[in-house]
């Protein structure tokens, strides 16, 4: 992909109006097309009222043939620069309205996933739909109709200016009231409407998705009704701020057919008082009025013009809060070539947490990945499991200590590189709505059908396809909802083993599974991967006997580390583990504290 250069800091409009300064040539031809158009029809209706008032006055034919021609050439033209300007606007915003989607998207790859704990799904979703869509507007319907309405109106009041000057100055007047100080009156009434319509836009897709997406808990605990009704309060609070927008626009029509007809009636009033003066002749005072009347055209959309650049400004802002958040994690300036296979990663003091004012997570933490050996990370929920798996794929920089791959500073080589041999399976990874291939095929898409065959035979997942009517090319579902927990998690075990990475980490492979089938796959998930380098992150204990060494984590710091029997040996955390797993039901009393974030 091409760099995109970044858009320097400044007001969220004015960034996205910079995205079209190559454009800039076009632009300036659709504003003088638009201009062009609103002039003509200007003309037209100027040149009516002289054919028909000289009509009125039964001349000889020959003296209106020029105004004949002249309405139907201004007719004709008139349509043909419309087309353009409407062509060549939309063009420009196409263009900016894909290159946002770009920087967007690029932004997103970016962030993801770390960073984007704090935007979630639904509004993420308008951001990328509904608010760039708005950006359309700022160039078709923002920019050029003020443009095309200065040009025009000025060329309207430069010819009444040369029949009448009064007439002029009270025509320049009410265009200067119906073209700024009304559409200024809309944008003040709107522009807070549209920023809170922008938000509850983005809640009612957050919740919508949230109702979809969690449909089945929502009704299994009753909380379905709950849930409709904060889509109904949102879709209402919509409502309430988009009739408020609707209001301000209207008013600013309304507000603008009034300047319009009292501008005309002074025109009107000056013109035949020059008239009687003998100052100005009939035919000039049809042309003058019809002008002048034609002459609102050009500043009949600017309140519209205005409130939606108040709605493209709040989007703007929004688009603008994507592109600028911060980089979750740092990336060297210069980046080490890429680590060579086989990876010793080791952790040495390492703090880590999620934000300046959180907790550690990680308080002080030693590890040591030598190639070939399996370490297990075990320790009761929230002890700080997952984020070293978030460390070592660089979705997360360690706020004291070190961690290095290979011998040197892991955040000296590019994240990319660090993800090519550090990987494996993710605390609840994602199945694609596509088929059992395509979801395998996902980790190394020039794997053949041998490869594909090894990574679902070691997840001992072949039997269970080769069983399948449609075998490989079976549809797995939205989120695998059409294959069962435990094969869902040996499809993910599956791809992490053709990823064939040269540090696998596997989070919790074996979460959420019922107890046999647990059983069955942490059996298998170290068989599949005796002499490979495993990180296995797991609450389960069942099957450790098989790796090299267990390190157990508590609020964050290694509290024990060793083999399965020596722990067992040891009084400790471990041993406690261990007897809940297996009498759960035993009274422990005096245990509940150090355990206490397993609950
Ligand atoms: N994205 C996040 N933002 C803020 N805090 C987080 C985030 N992820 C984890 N934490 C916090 O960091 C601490 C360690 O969490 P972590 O997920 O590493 O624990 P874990 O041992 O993997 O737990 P589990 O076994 O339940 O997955 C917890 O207190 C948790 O609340």
């Amino acid at each position: 992909m091409t760099a995109i250069p970044r858009i320097a800091h400044r007001a969220p409009l004015l960034r996205l109006l910079a995205l079209a300064r190559p454009m800039r040539g076009r632009l300036l031809v659709a504003a003088l097309a638009g201009a062009a158009t609103t002039a003509a029809g200007i003309a037209l209706l100027g040149v009516s009222g002289f054919l028909i008032a000289r009509a009125a006055e039964h001349p000889n034919v020959t003296a209106l043939t020029i105004a004949v021609v002249a309405v139907r050439a201004l007719g004709v033209g008139r349509g043909v620069l419309r087309y353009a300007e409407r062509l060549i606007s939309h063009d420009v915003a196409f263009r900016v309205m894909g290159d946002v989607r770009v920087r967007i998207y690029r932004a997103l790859a970016r962030i993801a996933p770390a960073g984007l704990r704090d935007l979630r799904s639904g509004d993420l979703l308008t951001r990328l739909v509904a608010d760039v869509d708005t950006t359309q507007d700022l160039f078709v319907r923002g920019v050029l109709p003020p443009a095309a309405a200065a040009l025009a109106g000025g060329a309207a009041v430069g010819a009444c200016a040369f029949l009448l000057a009064p007439a002029a100055g009270a025509l320049a007047a009410g265009l200067l009231a119906a073209g700024a100080v009304v559409p200024l009156c809309s944008v003040v009434i709107a522009r807070r409407a549209a920023q809170r319509a922008a938000a509850a836009r983005g809640r009612l897709t957050t919740l919508v998705v949230d109702a979809f997406s969690g449909a089945p808990d929502l009704i299994a605990f009753g909380a379905a009704e709950r849930a409709l009704a904060s889509v109904a309060a949102a879709d209402r609070e919509l409502t309430r701020q988009t009739r408020r927008n609707a209001f301000a626009l209207a008013l600013g029509s309304g507000l603008c057919t009034a300047v319009t007809g009292l501008t005309v009636w002074a025109v009107l009033l000056l013109g035949v008082a020059a008239v009687e003066d003998g100052d100005l002749g009939r035919v000039p005072l049809a042309v003058l009025a019809l002008t002048a009347l034609a002459a609102f055209e050009a500043v009949a959309p600017l309140p519209a013009a205005a409130a939606r650049l108040a709605e493209t400004g709040s989007s703007a802002r929004r688009i603008t809060g994507v592109l600028d958040a911060p980089d979750p994690v740092r990336e060297p300036s210069r980046p080490l070539p890429p680590p060579d296979r086989p990876v010793t990663v080791r952790l040495r003091g390492v703090r880590a947490r999620y934000g300046p004012d959180e907790p550690w997570a990680l308080d002080g933490v030693d590890l040591d990945l030598e190639p070939g050996r399996r370490v297990a990370l075990v320790g009761p929920s929230g002890a700080g499991k997952s984020t070293v798996a978030a460390l070592l794929l660089r979705f997360l920089d360690a706020q004291a200590g070190t961690i290095t791959l290979n011998g040197r500073d892991l955040t000296a080589y590019a994240a990319d590189d660090v993800r090519a041999v550090i990987g494996g399976c993710p605390q609840d990874p994602h199945v694609f709505d596509s088929t059992l291939r395509e979801n395998l095929r996902l980790a190394r898409p020039g794997a053949d059908e041998a490869d594909l065959r090894a990574a679902a035979d070691a997840a001992r997942l072949l039997p269970w396809i080769e069983s399948l009517p449609q075998g490989w090319d079976t549809p797995v579902g939205a989120h695998g909802a059409r294959v069962s927990g435990g094969e869902r998690q040996r499809l993910a075990l599956a791809r992490a083993l053709l990823a064939d990475p040269a540090l696998l980490i596997l989070d919790e492979p074996t979460a959420h599974l019922d107890p046999p089938t647990r059983v069955a796959l942490t059996t298998d998930l170290l068989r599949a991967t005796r002499g490979r380098t495993t990180l296995l992150i797991t609450h389960d204990l069942a099957g450790l006997d098989a790796v090299d060494e267990i390190v157990v984590l508590d609020r964050g710091r290694v509290v024990q580390r060793g083999t399965h029997a020596a722990l067992l040996r040891q009084d400790g955390l471990y041993r406690r583990l261990w007897a809940e797993q297996h009498n759960p039901w035993e009274d422990r009393p005096g245990e509940e504290q150090s355990a206490s974030r397993s609950s």
